[in-house]
């Protein structure tokens, strides 16, 4: 399992916690940064992110961002990407039952850092349901 990450000046903090997280699971992380608190733009670091997930190279992603917003709008500009931004661990089950995201936004000013934590645990061990939902989600990409 490979998971791409990314953020910005918002996500940081949580981003860190997350990649420690992810390596005690033995995951293979790519960290597209920013690593620092100075002021960034998202799309730069979200964009190398949807790529590595739609080329094959990640299995999923993980982008964070002060709302979930600008990340998500971001990712989801890539045709292959369903980025899902998710504020409860629930949300984050239906995002992969249901609509099979392949890439989970988080808000960081708006979620605990242990409430991130269980949300990725949650999107790892979460499968899709298929059936009608697979129906749907091939009717997303509008190109
Ligand atoms: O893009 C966002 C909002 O949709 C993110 O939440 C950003 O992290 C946020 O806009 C950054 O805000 P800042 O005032 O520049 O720290």
């Amino acid at each position: 399992m490979k998971i791409a990450i990314g953020n910005d000046h918002a996500g940081t903090e949580y981003k860190l916690a997350i990649i420690g997280l992810l390596k005690s699971m033995g995951i293979e992380v790519i960290n597209h940064g920013t690593d620092g608190s100075d002021s960034v733009d998202y799309a730069d670091f979200v964009h190398p992110v949807a790529i590595e997930v739609e080329e094959g190279n990640a299995d999923l992603g993980i982008i964070i961002c002060g709302s979930g917003n600008g990340v998500s709008m971001t990712a989801n500009k890539h045709q292959k990407i369903r980025a899902a931004l998710c504020w409860t661990i629930e949300i984050v089950k239906l995002a992969k039952e249901h609509n099979d995201a392949n890439i989970l936004s988080l808000p960081a000013r708006f979620i605990s850092l242990p409430q991130a934590l269980e949300m990725v645990k949650t999107f790892l061990n979460t499968s899709f349901e298929g059936g009608r939902h697979e129906r749907r989600i091939e009717k997303i990409p509008c190109n």
